[in-house]
């Protein structure tokens, strides 16, 4: 990490960072490498000159930090240009209070890059794209600072599994205890309160010695609920409970029992707009989005995919081959509605063809590309040409074709984005004119 003080007395200041705290090893004398950080401490009116002087004259820094007193307080509101990086104001009663905070904040940044840079981190979650690479940055600071629950979104096989389970690992409290997995989607309505909470003997029918369920087996660890938008309303409210008070109750048993359990989520649902349309608790919304991290589509980092091809013929059990540029870009190319999981099931595929081959050869290739084939915009015409064909044959009219088409680009949009606003993005209207639409109604006339 390059630390830059910009301040009148750098050097004293840089000492006096080194007496608060900031550890030896953090280079405050603006010769490191790596990420940029920017200190600005500055007295008086002269705090947003020097802020305006590095944010709006020279290369914006990896993080800003202004740090004033309370003197100076008034004048180093942030504004409109400031950047949308990391943008730090450290106010403080007094020059004592300041350098601490400085240096703690340092410390924050530069342990935060470590873990990033970190070939633990590079081999578990592959990729460096900038989007990838900022994901990994949230889910960082909530591993390793935060205790909050924290939910993941995004589409299905985009990894959000593997980055609780990071979650979990870079907690310094939790990574030791289990990390429990439960997939919402299998727990049937009959068992599900045993499944979560286990039983005391002679509880139903089959219950032939008590048992613990996953609350139990997560103390001292995480809980990590999978695809939690497909749980039924009732259990949502049983969850409740246990989420804010960490005490549930056996089926079958009258006493309560204590869990200390750290609470991730994962779905690839709408969740605000199941709270929207009753279909998801409100109250157990809020208790499990303190924190909220958006894993990014293979779509939207396909930059990734060589580096992930690598990563699956890795896994194959296989010396890793060659690959050919034409198969390279064939599997860059493509499209995968699987994400992640789909491009590990091609790469694994193609690899057991050529098993034992020194090069992946386009001999790999065929029928093994995924999903939707990659149309010119002269074909997918012809695909939607056809289709009217056939409704205009239905007797649908041009209503009726016009509120199908949308509502199908709707769907797909969401599906692929994972939330409204980025498919409201994706498909050029605000997220008020797609919540309109999908209930029905057109959006007001508006500037
Ligand atoms: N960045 C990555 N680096 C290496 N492997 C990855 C990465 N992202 C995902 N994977 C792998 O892809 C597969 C799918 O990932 P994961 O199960 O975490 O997705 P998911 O979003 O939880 O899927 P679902 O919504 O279906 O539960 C796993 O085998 C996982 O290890």
């Amino acid at each position: 990490m390059r630390v830059v003080l910009d301040h009148e007395g750098g050097e004293r200041l840089s000492q006096s960072l080194y007496q608060h705290g900031l550890p030896d090893d953090i280079d405050a004398s603006g010769a490191g490498e790596g990420a940029l950080v920017v200190v600005v401490v500055a007295g008086l009116a002269s705090v947003a000159d020097a802020a305006e002087h590095w944010l709006r004259h020279l290369p914006l820094p990896d993080a800003f930090i202004i740090g004033c007193t309370h003197r100076t307080r008034c004048n180093c509101q942030p504004e409109d240009w400031w950047p949308d990086g990391i943008c730090d104001l450290v106010t403080a009663q007094d020059e004592d209070a300041l350098l601490t905070e400085l240096a703690m904040r340092l410390t924050r940044l530069s342990e935060l890059e470590s873990i990033l840079d970190s070939a633990w981190l590079h081999e578990r979650a592959v990729g460096s794209s900038p989007v990838w690479r900022r994901t990994l940055q949230s889910v960082a600071e909530v591993g390793r600072f935060s205790h909050g629950a924290c939910l993941l979104l995004g589409e299905s096989g985009c990894g959000k599994e593997l980055l609780a389970r990071l979650v979990h690992d870079l907690d310094p409290e939790r990574r030791r205890g289990p990390f429990v997995v439960v997939d919402c989607t299998t727990l049937s309505p009959e068992l599900s309160g045993s499944e979560l909470f286990g039983h005391a003997r002679g509880a139903f029918t089959h219950a032939l010695s008590a048992r613990d369920g996953a609350v139990a087996l997560a103390d001292g660890g995480t809980l990590f609920l999978d695809e939690i938008g497909e749980l039924e309303l009732p259990l949502q409210a049983r969850l409740l409970r246990v989420i804010q008070e960490h005490t549930y109750k056996r089926v079958g048993e009258d006493n309560w029992r204590q869990s200390d359990f750290r609470l991730t989520c994962a779905t690839n649902r709408n969740l605000e707009d199941d709270v929207l349309s009753g279909r998801f608790r409100a109250d157990l919304f809020f208790r499990i989005t303190q924190w909220t991290i958006r894993a990014p589509s293979l779509s939207e980092r396909r930059e990734d995919i060589p580096a992930l091809v690598r990563h699956f013929l890795g896994q194959s059990g296989q010396k890793v081959p060659c690959i050919m540029p034409e198969v390279m870009a064939r599997l860059k190319a493509a499209d995968y509605p699987g994400n992640v999981r789909e491009l590990r099931n091609v790469v694994l595929r193609m690899a057991d063809r050529q098993r034992g081959f020194g090069v992946l050869s386009t001999g790999c290739l065929q029928g093994m590309m995924p999903g939707r084939p990659v149309v010119s915009a002269e074909s997918w015409e012809q695909t939607m040409a056809s289709a009217v064909e056939g409704a205009l044959d239905a007797g649908m009219g041009l209503k009726g074709i016009g509120q199908l088409a949308e509502s199908m680009a709707v769907q797909m949009a969401e599906r692929r984005m994972g939330s409204t606003a980025r498919a409201a993005e994706l498909l050029g209207v605000t997220p008020r004119a797609l919540q309109l639409r999908r209930r029905g109604r057109q959006p007001e006339a508006g500037p």
